[in-house]
């Protein structure tokens, strides 16, 4: 991955993040923006070793729940193939976390490393007692949050990244 310079308004988030000390004492280099409309989602997966392990998110426009599931094991793995029954997302389903609107979501340790994360593609969520972090949200059990579109920043800091700047010119 190359460096490359993040605009002043994101540079300043970064720093202002990083300076509660998620990185390691070094300054988040890597911001990625996603968009999600009422009705989208993001599979579960593993942000995986490219990054340092914590990630730092906000959450713009709408609220939305981060799902967390349960990997599948290796021995389910080899258990599955050789039976061809799976678990089920829902199976393996672990708790889920409420991102209000100009929230701050800070993951880190076994939650970034040992579960998988992902957003269902749905247009509105139904609080239950599986939402770990209610008690400080607005929201309560029983509420229903009709999806708006939402726009996260997902600022993290990438350890190892390339300074080089390479020019890529036209042949002529
Ligand atoms: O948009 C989000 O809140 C989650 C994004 C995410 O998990 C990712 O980009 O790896
Ligand atoms: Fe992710």
């Amino acid at each position: 991955m190359m460096a490359e310079k993040l605009p002043d308004w994101l540079q300043m988030y970064a720093e202002r993040i990083s300076s509660y000390g998620v990185f390691g004492g070094n300054i988040a280099n890597h911001v990625l923006v996603n968009e999600y409309r009422p009705g989208e989602g993001i599979m579960p997966h593993e942000d995986g070793p490219m990054y340092f392990p914590t990630v730092t998110t906000i959450s713009l426009g709408s609220h939305t729940l981060l799902d967390f599931y349960h990997p599948v094991g290796r021995e389910q793995q080899r258990a599955d193939e050789q039976v061809t029954t799976c678990q089920t997302e829902q199976d393996r389903h672990f708790l889920s976390l409420l991102e209000e609107p100009r929230s701050l979501l800070v993951l880190s340790g076994d939650m970034y490393s040992c579960y998988l994360h992902g957003i269902r593609p749905a247009a509105s969520d139904f609080i239950t007692e599986n939402v770990a972090n209610i008690a400080s949200c607005d929201s309560r059990y029983g509420d229903t949050l009709t999806r708006e579109t939402r726009v996260s920043l997902t600022i993290r800091y990438v350890p190892k990244v390339l300074k080089t700047t390479i020019a890529l010119g036209r042949r002529k």
